[in-house]
């Protein structure tokens, strides 16, 4: 069992007198990576930046390496926590190898000056975060993923034993998102050092993180791992809107379709699963074919136009794309449809 580095306890985050949210109790093991999940306005960056000690706390204890957080100096700080920030920060002129090397100014002297061992420990951060080859870019000049490697990069170059980010995937595309959040997976591993990023990315945090910190409006936080959290249902509960499920199976979000009408369709497989899904987007629930149901919509997988509709037992149709025979269901619609009011999930 890992020793816990950081624990928060009993902790009420917020702005002078408005507490945003209460009763906050979870503990950072070394060596994992947490994700921060909660709806917009929740209050994640507010209690990121508190356990970073950029704001008061309202009450309650943010203890790290069994000392209280808000009782250390800045310096003492920047030797335990490293913060990687949402904001696009500009670092006027600078470019990734200077970046990085200012990760060490917590050791380094008055002037900042590098010396042979912080020097090596820049060029290992560059390295292990895939951003060497871009030491004498500008920071200016590089993709919002590069610039986020080189900040993670300063941040491991800190020598923390542990790395806060406020959300780091924010402006990624997908690709970007998934290779940020491998990359942090891989210094929890490696390293050592404990990882607590926010995100919205529920579905990367169920498959890259160790424990959850699950955000309520108010609070409290539920923690535990990703598996432990679904046993519970726990996001279910969290993200459950009029109109939005979580399946626990999956992962995944699904949208409620209302269905106003039906169809019996025979058939299975991938080409029977798309045409479902196909029809219930546009509202029309799909049934199984019984034998007795002459009018009827037929999934073929191995004919060259899988789709055919029967009316009366006659084949009038046959297609081999899911859009245009979906729109010769439509207009064939009034012979097909038995009128029912239902909602399925998405697929
Ligand atoms: N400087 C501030 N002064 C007063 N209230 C603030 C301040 N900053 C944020 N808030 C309020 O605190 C609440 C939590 O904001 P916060 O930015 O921490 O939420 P969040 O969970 O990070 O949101 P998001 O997911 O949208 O980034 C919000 O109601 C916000 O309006």
């Amino acid at each position: 069992m890992n020793k816990n580095l950081l624990h928060i306890r009993n902790l009420s985050i917020g702005y002078g007198s408005k507490i945003v949210a209460g009763d906050l109790s979870a503990i950072v093991p070394s060596g994992e990576l947490i994700c921060l999940l909660g709806s917009n306005g929740t209050g994640k960056s507010t209690l990121m930046r508190s356990i970073c000690g950029f704001q008061p706390v309202l009450g309650g204890l943010i203890v790290i390496d069994n000392r209280e957080v808000h009782q250390l100096n800045e310096k003492e700080l920047s030797k335990q926590i490293a913060v990687v920030l949402t904001d696009r920060v500009v670092v006027p002129n600078a470019n990734v190898q200077e970046l990085v090397g200012y990760g060490r100014s917590p050791y380094t002297g008055m002037l900042g000056r590098l010396n042979a061992a912080d020097k090596i420990i820049v060029a290992r951060a560059m390295e292990q975060c895939g951003i060497a080859h871009k030491k004498d870019s500008l920071l200016t000049s590089l993709s919002d993923g590069e610039r986020q490697k080189a900040f993670i990069a300063k941040a491991l170059a800190q020598d923390t034993p542990l790395i806060i980010l406020d959300e780091p995937t924010a402006f990624l595309d997908l690709p970007a998102r998934v290779e940020i959040m491998q990359l942090l997976r891989d210094i929890a591993n490696t390293s050592g050092k404990s990882i607590l990023m926010s995100t919205h990315d529920l579905d990367l945090a169920l498959q890259l993180s160790d424990r959850f910190w699950l955000l309520q409006n108010g609070g409290p936080l539920i923690t535990g791992s990703p598996e432990d959290l679904l046993l519970k249902n726990a996001f279910q509960k969290m993200f459950q809107h009029k109109g939005i499920v979580f399946d626990n199976k999956t992962g995944l979000f699904k949208v409620m379709h209302a269905q106003h009408s039906q169809v019996a369709v025979k058939g299975h497989g991938f080409e029977y699963v798309l045409l479902r899904r196909a029809l219930s987007r546009k509202g029309i629930k799909v049934i199984r074919a019984n034998s007795d149901d002459c009018n009827r919509v037929e999934v073929n997988k191995d004919a060259q136009k899988p789709f055919s509709l029967y009316i009366g037992d006659q084949c009038i149709q046959s297609e081999d794309s899911v859009e245009v025979f979906v729109n010769r269901v439509l207009a064939a619609k009034s012979l097909l449809e038995v009128q029912s009011e239902s909602c399925v999930l998405s697929e």
